[in-house]
């Protein structure tokens, strides 16, 4: 037998399959998907199975043997194997990128895997069986191999595949059938991440007396002391040594002392262990419901190929459709996945589908550390589960049997994701859903204009998003495997749009109000807040009832700038404005991390009025806290919850009414479903309008529906404050009106004639070195091979833009240059990209040049 694999070397020329050999032991082991060592010249590599066949077409002793499987089970199913081909086409990446990127990064961290005897061992198996009245007996080697890991507790597999190399058929089967169990020794880097803490004594007044006690010269120790002292609780040292700016020699003198003591402490923890999910039952449908679940309840139990597009607005009951939606699904005997923007996985998310599913339900999301997400993984592969939920990666959940395939939020543009495989989940979706015959709902309260325009051009359209020609030679060319083969066929789904036009029990969306700050500023106001909104948040103070305040962060800038001479801080290594973290006292490069403490005095100018510009939240924070005395705010950023857990913490915290005001960046957008929240207030509505994207307002009309969907979903009515300097652009004038189709219509023809998606497609070339003239000229001559090869297919108008220097010109000093790929028509024209790109394999290796291709960029910076 002979194996095709794909090896772990992300490089033009082992971008395809080599052969080898498959020895006697390990076929059993090898199947399409496994993972496998193999020789490599001198090297030996990893790699993937990608095909197993009878022969190859030249001469068989040339053909070097696999030296290793690494896994039990093949951490790829075949029909992944398959998509990751599919990936690689459509993104133009390598496939072991696209192999890599499927599997959990547990099986990519350094671990090894061992075997030991079960619970009750061998003996216990065969009790078992005789009362079944079936004698199954071991095979005489079973028993040899059972008594030998029984002898040494635990056993590598390796060191026991080689002990007994010709009977790997038997300790598989021994492991199938339970009466060996794999124990993974993973170095869990996470869960096992401990941090340095400092504890202050249980009499922290002595910390006064101690300081005393000092001698003059030590006055950093003195000025730890007295922060502890008025801060008496754990904090990190890293922590500590940034307040007091004092080095960790000094905490360990006192340390040494026996003032203080500084251990070891876990900050991690599993969120969702020892918790119990109320179960829920189906709620009986509202009549826009009972009409979308009845389609696709019919799609499934059909097994059609088919993708919906769920417009239904915020509070419409989407999450119940979907709910029932995998139930049938489940009573098919099929699995479900359900995407979720990696922002919205919040608890209450999970909560919703582990209530109705209990146990069925694997979580995979990026909080979890590796150990974690291993052993969600673990359960999709064994069959332990039949519904995953998660963020964009979840799309490769090793299920074999997917009925259902649920996006939630499918406008978000999370979906893409921005390095290599630079792939949208959404469109993924829909190749793996055709693969499965399986059915897609992509939901939203505001559906992209992508999506949107499927529906309208209903099959034609994904002729425009697979390229079937090469989908279909992959297939017949690997998959042994016919169920997918001959599912892969026509990837041309459907589009159909369903739609819930009201809220659950008639409730009504809130009315939204305009705020014209630039009237407010007018008559005297100078203030964050407008008087509406002020009003308004008074109010709820008094009624008790709950706010939720939005600020946009993104185009916020937190930057670092003199008054006196107007300079702005920047990266040395990168042409961005270094960013002001407020808890850590420093200014920092969010491209390369480069950091320095904040400044006191102008590098410039040397004067003093150097003002370190907060994050937005933190700057509303103080400033609710001035105008409300003593009110209660939750403050949910990047800042706030980098730690694990704290956005449950958070939202738990709010729900339970422990907080007036939840404020917080597009986090506090999504999602949530609070009974008190009845006033929602965005707080700059126009920030993203700024920026040079055409997506801009897409972006503001999607938050702001989003946002104020939040408010009055319950028996409390609600009411929403947008405030704008910009009160007459179509995205908030359609937003405050609940106007998606208004705003759908106008941007619609916007993109049509300004030739931007989803009328034209664009593929972003980047280039990037540390040279600017062999940068500009590999640019001018990649612009010019493109051309070229344009020129060459006629029949599909494709343009070509640039090279220009890229937005953000440098990053880690090397300096970046783009050309735009920009066409129209149904092919998918990577092929074309990728042909270009050979004329620069040359420069790219021997000048360490990198390229990378963005097909259908979120981003065009
Ligand atoms: N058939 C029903 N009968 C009664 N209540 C329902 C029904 N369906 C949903 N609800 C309730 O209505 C509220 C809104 O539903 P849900 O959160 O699913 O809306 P959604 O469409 O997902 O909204 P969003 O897009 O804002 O997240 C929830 O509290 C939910 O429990
Ligand atoms: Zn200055
Ligand atoms: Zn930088």
């Amino acid at each position: 037998m002979y194996a095709k694999v794909i090896v772990d070397v992300p490089a033009k020329q082992t971008n395809h399959a080599f052969d080898y050999f498959v020895p006697e032991p390990m076929r059993d082991w090898v199947a399409v998907g496994s993972r496998v060592g193999v020789p490599f010249g001198p090297r030996k590599l990893q790699g993937f199975v990608v095909e197993l066949d009878t022969q190859v077409d030249y001469d068989p002793s040339k053909v070097k043997p696999l030296t290793e499987v690494m896994d039990l089970y093949p951490p790829l199913t075949p029909d992944l194997v398959e998509l990751a081909h599919w990936i690689s086409q459509t993104y133009v990446c390598h496939e072991v990128t696209a192999l890599q990127a499927m599997i959990p990064g547990a099986l990519k961290a350094k671990y090894e895997r061992h075997v030991k005897v079960a619970d009750g061992g061998a003996e216990g198996v065969e009790i078992e069986m005789q009362a079944d009245g079936q004698h199954k007996m071991l095979l005489p080697e079973q028993l040899e191999i059972i008594e030998y890991v029984r002898g040494k507790g635990t056993v590598e597999i390796g060191a026991l595949l080689h002990k007994f190399a010709a009977a790997g058929g038997a300790v598989k089967q021994l492991i199938v059938e339970g009466m060996l169990h794999e124990v993974q020794m993973i170095k869990d880097r996470m869960s096992a991440k401990k941090v340095l803490t400092v504890i202050p004594p249980e009499q922290p007044d002595m910390l006064w007396e101690w300081a005393e006690q000092l001698p003059a010269r030590a006055a950093k120790q003195k000025q730890v002391l007295s922060y502890l002292a008025q801060h008496p609780v754990p904090i990190k040292l890293s922590e500590l040594l940034h307040e007091v700016g004092v080095s960790a020699t000094t905490v360990k003198s006192l340390a040494e002392k026996g003032w203080l003591s500084i251990a070891e402490v876990e900050v991690f923890r599993d969120p969702y262990a020892e918790r119990t999910f109320r179960r829920t039952e189906p709620l009986p449908l509202m009549p826009a419901q009972q009409a979308v679940f009845a389609r696709i309840e019919q799609a499934v139990t059909g097994n059609t190929r088919q993708v919906f597009l769920l417009h239904g607005v915020t509070g419409s009951g989407k999450t119940e459709v979907y709910l029932q939606s995998i139930q049938t699904c489940l009573d098919e005997g099929r699995e479900a996945i359900v995407l979720v923007p990696e922002i919205s996985l919040t608890p209450q998310m999970v909560e919703r589908f582990k209530g109705r599913f209990g146990d069925q339900v694997a979580v995979l999301h990026s909080r979890l550390s590796h150990g974690e997400r291993y052993d969600e993984w673990r359960k999709i592969m064994l069959k332990q589960v039949s519904v995953v939920i998660g963020a964009r990666s979840a799309i490769f959940a090793p299920f074999t049997r997917i009925g259902l395939i649920i996006i939630d939020e499918e406008h978000e543009s999370s979906y893409k994701q921005e390095e290599s495989p630079k792939y949208h989940a959404r469109d993924v979706a829909i190749a793996r859903a055709g693969q499965h015959q399986s059915v897609v709902v992509l939901g939203s309260a505001t559906p992209s204009l992508e999506s949107m325009k499927r529906t309208l051009r209903g099959k034609a359209s994904t002729q425009q998003l697979f390229d079937m020609n090469h989908i279909q030679t992959a297939a017949a060319a690997r998959l042994p495997d016919t169920a997918v083969r001959s599912s892969i066929d026509s990837l041309n789904v459907p589009f159909e749009l369903l739609s819930m036009p009201t809220r659950v029990e008639g409730r009504p969306l809130p009315p939204v109000h305009i705020v014209d700050m630039r009237e407010e500023l007018r008559t005297g106001n100078r203030s964050m807040f407008s008087r509406p909104l002020y009003k308004a948040i008074e109010e709820r103070l008094h009624k008790k009832e709950q706010t939720v305040l939005l600020l946009n962060r993104r185009g916020y800038s937190t930057f670092v700038m003199c008054r006196t001479c107007g300079y702005v801080a920047e990266c040395p290594h990168c042409d961005i404005s270094l960013t002001y973290h407020q808890s850590s006292h420093a200014i920092r490069c969010h491209y390369c991390g480069y950091a320095e403490r904040q400044l006191t005095t102008c590098p410039s100018c040397s004067s003093e009025h150097i003002r370190h510009f907060g994050t937005g939240t933190q700057r509303v924070e103080e400033e609710l806290n001035k105008l409300f005395p003593g009110i209660r705010v939750i403050r949910m950023d990047v800042d706030t919850t980098r730690e694990k857990g704290a956005h449950e913490k958070w939202l738990t915290m709010f729900r339970n009414r422990q907080a007036d005001v939840l404020l917080g960046t597009q986090m506090v957008a999504k999602g949530l479903d609070f009974p008190h929240v009845t006033l929602v207030g965005a707080i700059a509505a126009d920030t993203v309008l700024n920026l040079p994207d055409f997506r801009a307002a897409e972006r503001t009309f999607q938050l702001l529906t989003q946002v104020a969907g939040r408010a009055g979903r319950h028996d409390l009515p609600g009411e929403v404050y947008v405030q704008t300097y910009a009160p007459e652009h179509y995205s908030i004038l359609t937003a405050s009106k609940h106007d998606y189709h208004g705003f759908m219509e106008k941007e619609m023809t916007l993109r049509q004639l300004h030739e931007y998606p989803p009328f034209y497609r664009l593929i972003l070339l980047t280039l990037s070195h540390e040279q600017l003239p062999l940068l500009m000229r590999t640019a001018e001559a990649l612009a010019a091979r493109l051309k070229e090869l344009a020129a060459e297919v006629p029949t599909i108008p494709i343009e070509i833009l640039g090279p220009v220097a890229s937005p953000i010109a440098r990053i880690k000093d090397r300096y970046r240059f783009q050309c735009m790929i920009k066409y129209r028509g149904d092919t998918a024209i990577s092929g074309l990209v990728q042909q270009a790109l050979t004329l620069l394999q040359d420069v790219e290796r021997q000048h360490k040049l990198t390229i990378s291709v963005d097909v259908d960029p979120q981003m065009l910076m």
